[in-house]
């Protein structure tokens, strides 16, 4: 099946069952990806952290060196990648590099291209710390670094920008990317079951009306075996807000077909983008 012309693609998130057997998980993705791709999806992307559970003091033992193409995740990434001929946007792992002696640790998105080479990589720039009493702490700065690019990647239809989760909170990144010339903004994550509820959606939707472009959140499925339970609710969002694709918290593949003329038509019916008010204001990229 193949939905694709110069101005549409179908695109497929996959909310991966993920367990802390990484051999299993990276089986299991490359699975699932192979059935989004025969199901014709052209951009496939995977969920936050899918190689090993979410816990910080956990990531220094899963992580891999992405420099080495041999590197399990990495590998498997890239040779699905070019067997189905399709880009994959490789949810997140730890990723390890050695810098003067010391190892760092990062959240890191691999992304490839139909030809399995990697096209780009985003380190997830803001690090997920937040204290809500009685509810959820977390600290990925206990043991992850965070990156310090915006991340834009080509495609034959669009340009593509990629955050990680807690990246999805500072509008400035994904204004950034927009103005770099994307069309779609694509967030692996893992929201939980305090902020899910109140904010993921809401979140989805607001990057998608500030930028007038598509914008797909990817998360791990609920599994209740593991010490973070995530939201789940991998959806997609259309540019003028609504929810184009959506699912619950269990294991399953969201299908949306990507029709880039609704944003051009966004854009120019309502044309915020061009009305910003640059005498008074400016964001800057560093
Ligand atoms: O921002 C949130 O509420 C969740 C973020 C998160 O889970 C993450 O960054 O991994």
């Amino acid at each position: 099946m193949s939905t694709t012309s110069t101005k549409s693609f179908r695109f497929a998130g996959i909310q991966l069952h993920v367990t802390s057997d990484k051999e299993v998980n990276l089986r299991h993705a490359v699975e699932k990806v192979k059935e989004a791709s025969k199901n014709g999806a052209r951009v496939v992307c995977l969920p936050e952290i899918f190689n090993s559970p979410y816990q910080s003091s956990l990531f220094p033992q899963y992580a891999e060196d992405v420099s080495d193409p041999s590197s399990p995740s990495p590998k498997a990434l890239s040779d699905v990648a070019k067997e189905e001929k399709i880009y994959l946007i490789g949810g997140s792992i730890p990723e390890r590099e050695a810098i003067n002696g010391e190892d760092k640790i990062y959240n890191t998105c691999l992304i490839y291209g139909p030809d399995g080479k990697l096209l780009a990589k985003h380190r997830k720039v803001h690090l997920f710390d937040i204290d809500v009493p009685g509810k959820i702490t977390f600290r990925e700065s206990d043991t992850l670094t965070g990156g310090n690019d915006v991340t834009v990647f080509p495609t034959e239809w669009c340009d593509i920008g990629v955050g990680i989760c807690y990246d999805i909170r500072f509008p400035e990144l994904a204004q950034v990317a927009t103005s770099k010339g994307s069309k779609m903004l694509v967030y692996p994550g893992a929201f939980n079951m305090t902020t899910g509820p109140a904010h993921w959606e809401l979140l989805l939707r607001s990057r998608a009306v500030d930028n007038q472009l598509f914008v797909a959140g990817v998360a791990p499925a609920r599994n209740l075996e593991s010490s973070y339970h995530s939201w789940g609710h991998t959806s997609v969002i259309e540019p003028w807000g609504s929810v184009l694709s959506t699912t619950e918290e269990g294991p399953s593949i969201v299908y949306a077909d990507i029709d880039l003329d609704r944003v051009d038509d966004f854009r120019s019916s309502i044309p915020t983008l061009r009305q910003k008010r640059r005498d008074l204001y400016e964001l800057v990229e560093k």
